[in-house]
């Protein structure tokens, strides 16, 4: 069964086009990621899914509830964390906790087990403000509020900006956990390395989306070969790859340029050897298996 279903949404902020005829459909206890850089359109889809913001056109319905006509129905349903810290500053964890409990006629102790592994750690500072909270812990007390009513679905969008490390490790394992309970979860964020803890994923990037699959489906679709190259010399490495007229694209990643080359240069030796007559220094050069983040600089480039 589809618990959100999204077709050919569309919403534009006074001319400008942000969500252009964007459909997915989110089956009963996924975890749907959709993953694209800031500006992409990921909060208005949210605003839209989470009946907070009016569609201009196309249709979306969220636990069979159409968001526009039956967007009561949905409110009882959702849990939605929205991307800016949006709890009652002034109120303590304690205080924010039970007056979400209270809004949806519910109390901590009826659901508790759901948000028990979240909230230990929450518990030693229940009676601090929840505005003088670290980010890490206010993001969490935001999610045990969004849980706190057992919500069918749960929106969360961009959980994990500007959270450390170890924090977003942390909370795609409490993710996981929620999903195990049944939770249909909707995900979002900038960060491609999350996309693989996704089970399925849409690219988006301007309004429009470039892709739905599986992770594994979207790397596996990768169009030709992709290279790993590097040399002491990086930025000068970047700038004579990109004169090179048998390559096709470069990007710099992480410590790599990733290169691919045009369609008829497909053996590895004789890539090499073209590299070395071009360049006047010692480079390094490796066949590597593409990442997210490749598969969508790809389909941003096509
Ligand atoms: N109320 C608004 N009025 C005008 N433009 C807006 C409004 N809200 C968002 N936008 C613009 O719409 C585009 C999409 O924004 P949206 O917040 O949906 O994207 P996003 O993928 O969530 O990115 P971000 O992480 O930056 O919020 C951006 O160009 C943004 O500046």
């Amino acid at each position: 069964m589809n618990t959100v279903i999204v077709e050919n949404l569309s919403k534009k902020y006074d001319e400008k086009i942000v969500v252009n005829n964007v459909s997915f459909k989110v089956n009963e206890g996924e975890l749907f990621g959709l993953i694209g850089p800031d500006g992409a359109g990921k909060t208005s889809i949210f605003r839209m899914l989470t009946t907070l913001l009016l569609p201009d056109s196309g249709m979306a319905e969220v636990c069979g509830h159409n968001v526009v006509s039956n967007y009561k129905e949905i409110r009882k349903r959702i849990g939605y964390m929205p991307g800016k810290f949006s709890l009652y500053q002034d109120l303590s964890v304690e205080e924010n906790l039970n007056f979400f409990a209270t809004i949806f006629n519910t109390t901590v102790e009826a659901n508790y087990s759901l948000i028990k592994d979240i909230y230990v750690q929450l518990e030693p500072f229940k009676k601090r403000k929840s505005g003088k909270l670290s980010g890490g812990m206010k993001q969490k007390l935001a999610l045990c509020c969004a849980l706190i009513h057992r919500p069918e679905v749960l929106f969360l969008d961009e959980p994990t900006t500007g959270v450390d490390t170890v924090s977003r490790k942390e909370f795609w394992a409490m993710l996981k956990k929620l999903k195990n309970e049944g939770i249909t979860i909707l995900v979002s964020t900038p960060y491609m390395d999350e996309a693989t803890l996704c089970e399925r994923i849409g690219l988006i990037q301007d309004g429009k989306i470039l892709s739905i699959d599986t992770p594994q489906t979207i790397i596996k679709k990768y169009p030709g070969s992709l290279y790993a190259i590097k040399s002491d010399n990086m930025i000068q490495l970047l700038s004579d790859l990109r004169k090179l007229s048998i390559i096709e694209s470069v990007h710099s990643f992480g410590e790599d340029h990733h290169v691919t080359f045009k369609n008829h240069h497909t053996d590895f030796l004789e890539i090499e050897n073209k590299l070395k007559s071009h360049l006047s220094y010692p480079f390094k050069i490796q066949s590597i298996k593409p990442t997210v983040e490749d598969c969508f600089i790809k389909l941003m480039t096509n």
